[in-house]
């Protein structure tokens, strides 16, 4: 198994509490695991602390075969209300990396609509997000993570607020995705029958340790 990331022998704490004692595990290249564990067990922390080490390349308990500006993180809220201005299209366009003065708008808008297509947005992509349904912002923030060229994409809790047919969309287009981009992803959870369904891996965080339970979801 070729792993993305390694953590070994990880102690985690917050003012007052140790979440984590002792932690090691590895997560394969090309795999979807879900995170799961108990409200409060401290995943996003988790998450959160392993992306700060990368970042400043701290590898004493984290080894990273990525870089930082090839994870993207989807948060579990944001700040988008009904009166959001921005049309879909727009907001995933944040995600392109125009880095380069003398970018050439051609590829990028390419790369766009193929993105846009792949997330199913096309045809709402000219409306503004604000009116966007859950399921269709959940899309357009896996959209936008995409334009980026991620290795490893990491989403919390993207499914929470979402009904079960578009819980299965959204698994469904991440599977189909990781294998058009060649994608690592790591998928916090609570949602057993997802995890059941799309799983390669389940990291299961309980009692300040962690346990890798392999899934083998379909391919
Ligand atoms: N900066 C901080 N200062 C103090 N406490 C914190 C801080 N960050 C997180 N916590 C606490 O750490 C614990 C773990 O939080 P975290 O959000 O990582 O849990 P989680 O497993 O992701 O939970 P959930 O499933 O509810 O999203 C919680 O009790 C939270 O209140």
């Amino acid at each position: 198994m070729k792993s993305i990331l390694s953590v070994h022998n990880l102690d985690l704490s917050i003012p007052n509490r140790k979440l984590f004692s002792n932690l090691s595990f590895e997560i394969a290249q090309g795999s979807l695991t879900c995170i799961t564990g108990e409200n409060g067990v401290g995943k996003t922390t988790l998450v959160k602390h392993l992306l700060q080490d990368l970042a400043n390349n701290y590898t004493v308990h984290t080894v990273f075969n990525v870089k930082r500006d090839e994870v993207q993180y989807v948060p579990q809220l944001r700040n988008i209300d009904d009166e959001y201005p921005l049309c879909i299209k727009d907001f995933v366009a944040f995600g392109l990396k125009k880095r380069n003065f003398f970018w050439n708008r051609k590829p990028l808008n390419e790369k766009l609509e193929q993105i846009l297509t792949e997330t199913k947005l096309t045809r709402i992509k000219d409306q503004p997000l604000g009116k966007a349904s859950g399921g269709e912002k959940q899309r357009a923030y896996l959209a936008q993570a995409l334009c980026a060229d991620p290795k490893l994409l990491i989403l919390d809790e993207a499914t929470a607020s979402l009904d079960t047919t578009n819980k299965h969309e959204l698994l469904q287009m991440l599977r189909e995705v990781m294998q058009q981009h060649g994608l690592t992803i790591l998928f916090i959870t609570h949602d057993p029958e997802l995890i059941e369904q799309y799983a390669d891996y389940e990291l299961h965080l309980e009692d300040q340790t962690g346990v890798l339970l392999e899934k083998g979801a379909k391919k």
